[in-house]
């Protein structure tokens, strides 16, 4: 599975968006050290605050269905840049990805931009930090 590909399948789960208030449709493809992709699309809620993120959407079903091993992240959104992932979703994937696999933020447009997750949240807030 090549970046493109990941891509490709990013698109593909951005389809699924539940957005009825932004507007805003997100997809990401998750891909495992296996070669399966998981999908994920924001999911919003009339209670704003509840809304999932693609990102998270895509790690939380990994996870869920005990897949923790991760090569790349592709995140796509209709923006004039390639979509920056928001805070949170920096915050989750930091801990849940290794330091070094590959994020690759794109848009409709076709810019790409690639980075590791320790680019993605630099000095991020650690499982290390909880102990002495
Ligand atoms: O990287 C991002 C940025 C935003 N959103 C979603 C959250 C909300 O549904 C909508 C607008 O913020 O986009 C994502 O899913 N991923
Ligand atoms: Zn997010």
């Amino acid at each position: 599975m090549n970046i493109e590909k990941l891509i490709e399948e990013a698109k593909l789960a951005r389809d699924k968006a539940y957005v009825p208030y932004s507007k805003f449709q997100v997809g990401a493809a998750l891909l495992t050290e296996d070669g399966k992709v998981y999908h994920g699309c924001n999911i919003e809620n009339a209670a704003y605050s509840m809304t999932n993120c693609a990102e998270r959407t895509a790690l939380f079903k990994a996870f869920s269905e005990g897949d923790r091993k991760f090569t790349m992240i592709a995140v796509v959104a209709d923006t004039d840049r390639p979509v920056p992932p928001c805070g949170a979703c920096r915050q989750v994937i930091s801990e849940l990805c290794p330091k070094d696999m590959k994020v690759v933020l794109t848009n409709l447009k076709g810019d790409i931009q690639e980075l590791t997750v320790e680019e993605l949240l630099p000095g991020a807030f650690s499982p290390e930090d909880l102990h002495e």
